[in-house]
């Protein structure tokens, strides 16, 4: 699958997921560029008299509905019935996410929904997890918990800005430190061991997220239940 095959799945996995969303729910908007195809798809659904209020999970998303004219709303105003997002691996109902930085809010609002959709490309779909997890940090914690991945057999690396000469910062004003453990079979222990270590905000692995998945393939959408 090139990339504009990917490109075009992920937007038909979308764009289907977003057929779920049903008038007088609150939909939780996923970040990165999967889930901005359904968010773009809910705004048409808006504009077509669709009633739904989002709450983003990014400044991205945010910055998406906002344009789409699609009704914010907050965790402390409103219960989420259903969320979408987009994923960097999916192995059953487990995820690694946060490439773009913003798997905090994300695990915060993906695991307040009463279902989470996830919506990928064929090639996101693996056996055993093996992408790097970004971990947030608090900016004091960055050495300390490097040195902590280290001891858990992870190497972490700081993830640094494209186009400026520094790191990325988070959302929240943290650094995010991606951490590469090799392949995952054991991903709920490895959870558990990343979140215990104090100055981690959030890490990337969530375990047992997924509800139902949308998989874009080159002509159509699988959705499964994991
Ligand atoms: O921080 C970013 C999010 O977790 C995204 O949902 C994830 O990285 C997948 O992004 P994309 O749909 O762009 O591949």
């Amino acid at each position: 699958m090139n990339q504009s095959e990917r490109e075009a799945a992920k937007r038909r996995a979308a764009e289907r997921a977003a057929e779920a969303v049903e008038g007088g729910t609150v939909v939780g908007l996923g970040s990165g560029s999967t889930a901005a195809h359904a968010i773009r798809a809910l705004g048409r659904e808006v504009d077509a008299g669709l009633d739904v209020q989002g709450v983003p999970t990014s400044f991205q998303a945010r910055e998406i509905a906002v344009d789409e004219g699609i009704p914010l709303t907050t965790l402390d105003e409103a219960d989420v019935d259903l969320a979408i997002d987009g994923a960097d691996q999916i192995a059953g109902t487990d995820l690694v996410k946060g490439g773009g930085g913003a798997h905090a809010r994300e695990k915060i609002v993906d695991a307040a929904a009463d279902r989470l959709l996830v919506v990928v490309d064929p090639t996101k779909e693996v056996d055993v997890l093996d992408d790097p997890v970004p971990v947030e940090v608090l900016p004091d914690a960055r050495t300390p918990v490097a040195d902590a991945v280290g001891r858990l057999g992870g190497r972490p690396e700081l993830r640094r800005a494209d186009r400026k000469s520094g790191p990325v910062v988070s959302d929240n004003g943290n650094l995010i430190l991606d951490c590469d453990f090799g392949a995952m079979p054991d991903p709920v222990g490895l959870a558990a061991d990343l979140s215990a270590l104090p100055g981690v905000v959030e890490h990337g692995l969530f375990v047992g997220f997924a509800d139902e998945v949308y998989v874009g393939t080159e002509t159509d959408v699988t959705v499964f239940e994991p």
